[in-house]
């Protein structure tokens, strides 16, 4: 497979795809241009208006002239930021950017081969990769030790990469499986130095990016006094003036946002792309050290981690080619790992994705968005009559007052009712959107192949159902809620307070763009730690889970201050980032309160000022400073509630992929589909050449060309030492898993051609391990039954038949007795005879028993055993019996007895004929005769 680089997943909110950042040099360009051609006009217009006043400003050098009639100084800053903010945006690319990403690393990737592998100087093929510049290549190049020189040891810059020569030295005098240590100590020393040029280059970045907001800043307040001073009453058309300084304010903002999306994405880090192991880029992290690798479940001790969705990976699996085969982690199916592209899931899609689930509820959203509208617009009016109240009372005009205390009312009513009939709408469609996402999620867990479960863990599951649905539908929720309300406050709030006094606005929205920057920072550092406690979080909770489940051995071994420690060190780091993150949330709060206070003195003085103003051009009443006050609180509230939402975004997309992926993630092997099975058909058993392999240990074949045919209604028995492959010829026969090779036939059909679902009606399955649910002994049985489909007495009979009904009936309850959660309150014995009477109610045509009698006593072992005789010879029923038994005496009887030895049947047929033999069998035989002869009866 191919390895390409990707930009698509941010890591920052200013970071852009790749076509708009191709664009971004021409958008700063075009805003440059802009900004230059309003400062000319405003110029011209402002010589236009006072002529005179050039030349008493040349003659006497007055500034005070300049800051009222003259409008050249404008345009000189104009030029300035022509210059400034292109070359700081180059210094902050240039100094911003890894050294690691420089051209000669990719020359060496070309050339490279050998360990170079690891980071896919050649894969499938050896086709070189020309897009990739990684830091571990040039090293990886070096060991291949095709006569490279040691670029890295001729570097002086970093420790790191002393060591790794260091360590190669070694690695070359090492050998087997000190090999792969050394090499992945090389890896992560590498990785830890470009670990530390990336935290240098973001320094500088950071550096680069507050110069160019604080320097717009500055061209802005000086934009804002410049506003405020002039004389704009001589201009032929009054308008022209304020709004050639709006767009040049405008412009300002435009300039330095493009630099820095300009600086962020060009010089971004670059991650490694592995598209077979993760689908977005993979970032070396310290953050990870303690972590699970998402794929072979160890942990981490240095390791890559994706910031998009969290995924972590360690050195080693980084490195492998068959990490993704082999590891835990990923989706998988029957024929498996589902494929990246199957499951990654970029922003925009979960935005489409978000849009279209929501799309269900559109009658109750249409209400919501109408009455949105109408209490935004009922909101942003009740300012302004509430301003006119302050006039009339002012003026002492109580006409007026009353009426716009009328009018506030209403106003106040209104927006009250069309408000609570918002969130009642949009409360509703967030339930009913989560009640969706919970239910297919769990249906899309629920279907999975048995194969999926080999590798998923429980806990991981779980939460992807809680915190990933959450995380999920935390946007949509928030978008419903108040996002939409804040983006009409805050758009329609800027008009307002433009329409009441542009000077003062002006000068007020100064301190806006220090209050993005500040806040947009601490959002990009606040989501990293918030997504890494997540991942604390999250692996607590498995500790959690994994010792409740098994708190029996965890008790057994005392082992509960292990557990107790582990999960202890997961929540403290997850506590040790929630501190780090408090204090930059509190200094954030710090500072933009500081400016935010600044602002609204700013506000107060000049607002103040201009209400005592006697030149009429400027004045304003003192009910709309009041009303100015309230839009800018307006405008400061729905900022802060929309700072968020892009990350939120981000975030969910993350979260979304985890569910999403589950969800729309179909099973290989579709149960409800195919012929439909009859009682009436033959129910005999065929493996034709099966071989099988499990997907978790992909070098180990477990069944080796099996063929065997179990007739319809005989006992085939399969015996065999422990871990030869019975079980997995069981699981293979009620399709858990298809054959890697060969084929399976019932009736003479091929397996994969019926309707699984269908089928298991027909079959009967006592597996090793008893599975039981927490609900009562009854409901166990019946299990899985329709309503009405078996009497009280079917019910009792199959529970004598299976020598339960007895003990059932000791208990005070009987059948209604309470078994606790996976039966916890039985025993083995008692458990494996529920689960025979649970198959024999059903009366199928196919019994599978996998060691059924195991945990029963030698004499319930023969009562139950003489039930499935007895069964067995009914004329009525006729069933086909696969039967795996350690003891021998139960399969003496079995029509076919089959002897599997490592995954191949070595020898078949009766017991009398087996024992003519003398091979396995009659060795089995003897082993366990020797060992019952010396039993204690
Ligand atoms: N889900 C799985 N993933 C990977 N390997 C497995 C899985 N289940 C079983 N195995 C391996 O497959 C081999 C055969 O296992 P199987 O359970 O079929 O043996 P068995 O003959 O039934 O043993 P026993 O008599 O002890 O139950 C074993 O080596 C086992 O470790």
């Amino acid at each position: 497979m191919g390895r390409g680089r990707k930009r698509t997943v941010d890591q920052s909110s200013l970071v852009v795809s790749k076509g708009v950042k191709r664009l971004l040099p021409l958008f700063l360009f075009a805003a440059l241009v802009l900004d230059v051609t309003v400062s000319a006009l405003l110029t011209q217009n402002s010589f236009k208006a006072h002529p005179q006043t050039w030349k008493d400003f040349v003659k006497k050098r007055d500034l005070s002239l300049l800051f009222e009639k003259l409008a050249l100084d404008l345009l000189v800053l104009a030029l300035v930021r022509m210059f400034v903010l292109p070359l700081l945006t180059f210094v902050g690319v240039v100094t911003g950017s890894t050294k690691a990403a420089a051209p000669e690393a990719e020359e060496e990737v070309v050339n490279g081969g050998g360990v170079g592998g690891f980071f896919g100087a050649k894969r499938d093929g050896g086709t070189p990769n020309h897009t990739l510049r990684q830091p571990l290549l040039p090293i990886a190049a070096h060991h291949a030790g095709n006569g490279h020189h040691c670029r890295v040891a001729d570097d002086d810059e970093g420790n790191g990469r002393r060591a790794c020569c260091g360590l190669w030295n070694r690695k070359k005098r090492g050998s087997g499986e000190g090999h792969q240590r050394i090499k992945e100590e090389i890896e992560a020393a590498e990785a830890l130095h470009f670990y530390k040029d990336v935290k240098r280059a973001n320094r500088n970045k950071i550096i680069a990016e507050s110069l160019i907001f604080g320097l717009s800043t500055l061209f802005q307040v000086y934009s804002g006094i410049k506003a405020v001073c002039f004389d704009v009453s001589t201009f032929k058309h009054s308008l022209s003036f304020p709004s050639l300084m709006v767009l040049s304010v405008i412009c300002i903002n435009a300039e330095s946002i493009f630099c820095c999306m300009m600086i962020e994405s060009f010089a971004k880090e670059q991650g490694i792309d592995k598209p077979d192991v993760h689908g977005h880029p993979l970032y070396f992290s310290k953050a990870n050290t303690g972590h699970t690798c998402d794929l072979c479940r160890k942990r981490i001790l240095k390791g890559y981690r994706c910031w998009a969705c969290d995924f972590d990976i360690c050195m080693k699996c980084m490195g492998s080619k068959t990490a993704r085969v082999e590891g835990e982690g990923g989706v998988r199916g029957d024929k498996g790992v589902r494929s990246e592209s199957e499951v990654t899931l970029k922003p925009m899609e979960y935005f489409n994705r978000a849009l279209w689930l929501a799309s269900s509820e559109w009658r109750l959203l249409a209400c919501a968005f109408m009455s949105l509208l109408l209490a935004s617009g009922t909101n942003l009016m009740s300012p302004i009559f509430s301003g006119h109240v302050f006039n009339a009372i002012k003026d002492e005009n109580h006409p007026s007052f009353l009426h716009n205390i009328r009018i506030f009312v209403v106003l106040s009513l209104a927006s009250g009712v069309f408000g609570s009939c918002r969130s009642l709408c949009f409360r509703v469609v967030q339930r009913r959107l989560s009640f969706l996402t919970r239910n297919r999620l769990f249906e899309g867990i629920i279907r999975q192949d048995i194969a999926f479960y080999d590798a998923a863990q429980t806990g991981d599951l779980i939460s992807r159902m809680s915190w990933d649905c959450n995380a999920m539908l935390q946007p949509i929720s928030n978008l419903l809620g108040s996002t939409l309300q804040s983006i009409f406050f805050f758009f329609g709030g800027l008009i307002m307070c433009f329409v009441i006094s542009w000077r003062l606005s002006m000068l007020a929205f100064t301190t806006m763009l220090p209050i993005i920057h500040l806040t947009s920072k601490y959002a990009v550092f606040s989501q990293r730690l918030n997504r890494e406690i997540f991942t604390f979080i999250g692996m607590a909770n498995s500790i959690a889970q994994e010792a409740m489940a098994n708190i029996r051995t965890v008790r057994a071994f005392s082992t509960e201050d292990v557990e107790l420690k582990r999960y202890r060190q997961e929540t403290k780091e997850a506590l040790k980032r929630g501190i780090r993150d408090a204090f930059a949330n509190a200094g954030t709060i710090l500072l933009s309160n500081l400016i935010d206070y600044g602002a609204s003195t700013l506000i107060l003085l000049y607002g103040g000022l201009l209400v005592m103003s006697k030149n009429e051009s400027k004045a304003i009443s003192i009910g709309m400073l009041y009303a100015y006050l309230r839009f800018w609180n307006m405008i400061q509230s729905s900022y802060q509630s929309l700072q968020g939402v892009m990350n939120s975004f981000t975030k969910a997309a993350g979260a979304a992929q985890r569910v999403l992926s589950l969800m729309d993630s179909l099973p290989d092997i579709d149960p409800s589909s195919g012929v439909v099975a009859t009682s009436q058909m033959s129910w005999s058993v065929e493996f034709q050449n099966v071989f099988f392999v499990y997907q978790m240990r992909p070098d180990v074949v477990v069944l080796k060309n099996i063929n065997l045919k179990m007739e319809s209604s005989e006992v085939c028995a399969l015996v065999g030492p422990s871990g030869c492959g019975k079980t997995t010829m069981i699981s293979l026969i009620l399709r858990y898993y298809d054959p890697t090779n060969g084929k399976i036939l019932i009736g003479g059909r091929e397996l994969q051609s019926f309707n699984l679902k269908a089928l298991h009606k027909h079959v009967g399955y006592v597996s090793q391990e008893t599975q039981m649910f927490a609900k009562t002994i009854e409901e166990n049985i019946l299990y899985g039954c329709e309503e009405g489909e078996y009497t009280q007495e079917d019910l009792v009979t199959a529970c004598k038949a299976a020598n339960a009904h007895d003990f059932i009936t000791s208990f005070p309850s009987g059948y209604q007795t309470r078994i606790g959660e996976r039966g916890v309150r039985l025993s083995g014995g008692q458990k494996q005879r529920i689960a025979i009477a649970r198959m024999m109610l059903r009366q199928p045509k196919l019994l599978l028993l996998d060691e059924a009698t195991s945990a029963l006593d030698a004499e319930s072992e023969s009562l139950v055993q003489e039930s499935i005789d007895q069964l067995l010879e009914s004329k009525e029923h006729k069933y086909t019996v696969v039967l795996v038994a350690h003891r021998l005496s139960t399969v003496v009887n079995a029509n076919q007895i089959c002897v599997v030895d490592k995954g191949v049947v070595t020898e078949r047929g009766t017991h009398d004929s087996l024992m003519k033999l003398e091979g396995t069998y009659t060795k089995l035989v003897s082993k366990q005769l020797e060992k019952t002869k010396n039993m204690l009866y």
